[in-house]
């Protein structure tokens, strides 16, 4: 009666006790023993019931389904690969592979070609660092702001017009009244101070990005009926400026959270004519001497670092619709959810660890790699270990991509930051190390064979720059990511309501059905 394979702690040794069927005759003066007796052998029998069925959990009925399923689905999957379903451009192999290749999106400001990389409105990211504004004592940086320009309006900004734009995203209006974005409203402010430090800070920042959702005026008007189709875009655009100027708030509080550095006032410096980017560095304390020594080099790195997040805030920005972040905000965006809550779910998708999170894996990679591999100037020792990472059945973060074919362009950026500046970095071991990989990595991925692209990623050069530069907390670095990639997707947010996109809502197909085109 009792099964022998249920877990120990599910076994209760409960014997029933045995049936006397003598007592059973003596109606009347025995009633009340019956009764008794009848209602332990109800709860007996119910007991043993609920025992035997927890020998099948869902999850063990799921566990015996899988093999076969599996089996099934690679089938399938094989043999109508290049099927083309009825009124239906798309092959199944493209609807089971990720969509990939397929032109199913509509996104304004930027394009993606395999080979040639990002292009923003049709500009290189080299013809952005040549037009774009930026500080006057430091070439091929441009400020973020003139790169938002870009984005909404396809024109490249005067330097008067950024100047406006960061004037504008130092001071907001919310509820009706003007606020410097120096410090979050209480309401947000109150909500992070009530998260475990300790959780991941991508969390962190989609929970916060998505509670300045309670200034929406996008969601306020259209509750009130305000806002109409034709109007609802302004609202759209306002709610943009004001959940990206609030961003350096935001991210840096988290990371002052995640670096005990909350009650120290010298850490957050806001500068109220600052730009953007300079305001993120600084209000995170990147800049603090606490951080960076004092000597002649570290005050050359204040500066650099600055325009090293300029850099890396101008590039992440876009690119192009189908990457998991933009791809996300703008599906939720089509619900007309506002742009703060459909940031919030772009944030969560850049959470993961194939898109943008592999920004944290990689330095993860390379402090393994130095204490996995002997000598990590030696190629063939680093060689034979992203051989062991391969056949663990792992991946090299940073490398491989959906889209591109050839070396990330963004990755060359960095690089070129790193090149132009091969002074301060020569004796850091990491990006050397970084270094390495980009030439080792591709060779390996080349000959593993598997891989469609096994260049480079922008992931591949960035967070290893930050850790330099004294930002150790390498869970955090994705954050300064989606400080950048907020750019793109919500300017694209507020063409969607210009245009009036409608809701989106393919259509998808089960098992059954594929199963009706398949001979097996
Ligand atoms: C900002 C960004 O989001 S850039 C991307 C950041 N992500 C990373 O760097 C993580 C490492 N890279 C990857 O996992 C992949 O290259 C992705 C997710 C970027 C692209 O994925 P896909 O388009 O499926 O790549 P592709 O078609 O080349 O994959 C074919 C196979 O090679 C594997 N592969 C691809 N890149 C790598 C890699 N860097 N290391 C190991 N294996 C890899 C895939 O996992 C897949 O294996 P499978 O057939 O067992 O599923
Ligand atoms: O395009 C992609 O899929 C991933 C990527 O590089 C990005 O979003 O920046």
């Amino acid at each position: 009666m009792y099964s022998t394979t249920l877990p120990h702690s599910c076994y209760i040794p409960c014997k029933p006790k045995k049936l006397d069927k003598t007592r059973t005759s003596h109606k009347g003066k025995n009633n009340k023993k019956v009764s008794l007796f009848r209602a332990i052998m109800r709860r007996f029998i119910h007991t043993t019931v609920r025992r035997n069925s927890a020998q099948t959990t869902l999850k063990d009925t799921l566990k015996k389904l899988v093999p076969q399923r599996r089996i099934e689905f690679q089938k399938l999957r094989q043999e109508l690969q290049n099927v083309q379903l009825p009124n239906n451009e798309l092959t199944v192999g493209s609807i089971l592979g990720g969509m990939r290749g397929c032109q199913l999106l509509y996104w304004q400001s930027s394009t993606l070609d395999p080979i040639k990389g990002i292009k923003f409105w049709g500009y290189t990211i080299q013809e952005c660092q040549e037009l774009l504004p930026g500080p006057e004592d430091s070439s091929n940086i441009f400020y973020p702001e003139a790169m938002f320009w870009l984005l909404l309006t396809g024109e490249i900004p005067t330097k008067k017009q950024v100047n406006s734009l960061i004037q504008q995203w130092n001071t907001i209006v919310i509820s009706n009244s003007s606020v410097e974005t120096s410090y979050l409203p209480e309401e947000v402010n109150s909500i992070m101070n009530s998260l475990p430090a300790t959780m991941h800070p991508m969390t962190q920042f989609s929970i916060g990005v998505g509670t300045l959702s309670y200034f929406s005026k996008f969601r306020d008007n259209y509750s009130r009926g305000v806002n109409n189709k034709l109007t609802m875009w302004e609202d759209a655009f306002d709610d943009v400026m004001t959940l990206i100027a609030f961003l350096p708030s935001l991210a840096s509080k988290i990371y002052r959270r995640i670096t005990n550095q909350c009650n120290k006032k010298e850490v957050c410096k806001f500068d109220p004519s600052g730009d953007w980017a300079q305001n993120l560095t600084s209000m995170m304390g990147l800049l603090s001497k606490e951080r960076n020594k004092t000597t002649k080099e570290d005050k050359d790195d204040t500066k650099e670092i600055t325009n090293l997040i300029r850099l890396y805030t101008g590039l992440h920005v876009d690119h192009e619709g189908g990457n998991v972040s933009a791809h996300t905000t703008h599906l939720v965006g089509s619900a007309l959810s506002d742009p703060m809550l459909s940031y919030s779910a772009g944030l969560l998708g850049l959470a993961g660890p194939l898109h943008g999170l592999a920004a944290q894996d990689v330095v993860k990679f390379l402090l393994q790699t130095q204490k996995q591999v002997e000598n990590t100037k030696d190629e063939t020792q680093v060689e034979d270990y992203l051989w062991s990472v391969l056949n663990n059945h792992h991946v090299i973060p940073g490398y491989g991509h959906a889209v591109l074919r050839r070396e990330d362009p963004r990755f060359s950026a960095m690089l070129d930051f790193v090149n132009q500046r091969s002074e301060q970095f020569k004796d850091d071991p990491n990006v050397n190390l970084m270094l390495l990989l980009s030439r080792v990595a591709p060779r390996v991925l080349g000959e593993w064979g598997k891989c469609k692209n096994p260049h480079p990623n922008v992931d591949s050069a960035s967070g290893v720059l930050f850790y330099h530069y004294g930002m150790k907390e390498l869970d955090f670095i994705t954050v300064i990511f989606g400080c950048s990639r907020a750019m793109g997707p919500c300017a694209q947010l507020v063409w969607d309501r210009i245009y009036g996109l409608p809701i989106e809502r393919p259509k998808s197909v089960d098992f059954n059905y594929l199963k009706k085109f398949s001979k097996l």
